[in-house]
């Protein structure tokens, strides 16, 4: 079984590394969405995977040097696209949780899904 649990937060990125001429070069915003995917069983007794309240409290640390943030000032987000992101979060997080996957959406309709792998 996999849960998940989304979080929101506020942040300002520029990426450093696109072509000339790039919207995406000037410094904007956005309304992130992190999606925490976890896999495990079913407890019998417990009827859950793991409480929701658990990835909430494992992604708190995280929400704090996220939320209104300039990201390309946060260690290891110097060039901050969605993939970055998404794996930046999954490795501060592996150790503590049954992860699965990690989405990112920058917008409504763009973003990235890391599951821990090299693709
Ligand atoms: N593979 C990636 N491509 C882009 C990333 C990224 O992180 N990974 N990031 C950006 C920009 O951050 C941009 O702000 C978001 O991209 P885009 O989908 O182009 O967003 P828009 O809202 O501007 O899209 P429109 O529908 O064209 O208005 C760019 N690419
Ligand atoms: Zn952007």
């Amino acid at each position: 079984m996999e849960i998940f649990r989304e979080f929101t937060f506020e942040a300002a990125h520029r990426l450093p590394h696109v072509p000339e001429g790039h919207k995406c070069a000037r410094l904007h915003g956005h309304s992130y969405r992190v999606e925490v995917h976890v896999r495990g069983e079913v407890g019998a007794s417990s009827g859950w995977v793991m409480d929701f309240g658990d990835i909430k409290a494992a992604f708190r640390p995280l929400l704090d040097q996220l939320d209104h943030y300039y990201l390309n000032e946060v260690p290891g987000l110097e060039n901050p696209t969605s993939e970055v992101l998404a794996q930046w979060i999954w490795a501060r997080l592996v150790d503590q949780l049954p992860l699965s996957a990690i989405m990112v959406r920058e917008t409504c309709t763009s973003g990235a899904v890391y599951r821990g792998d090299a693709s």
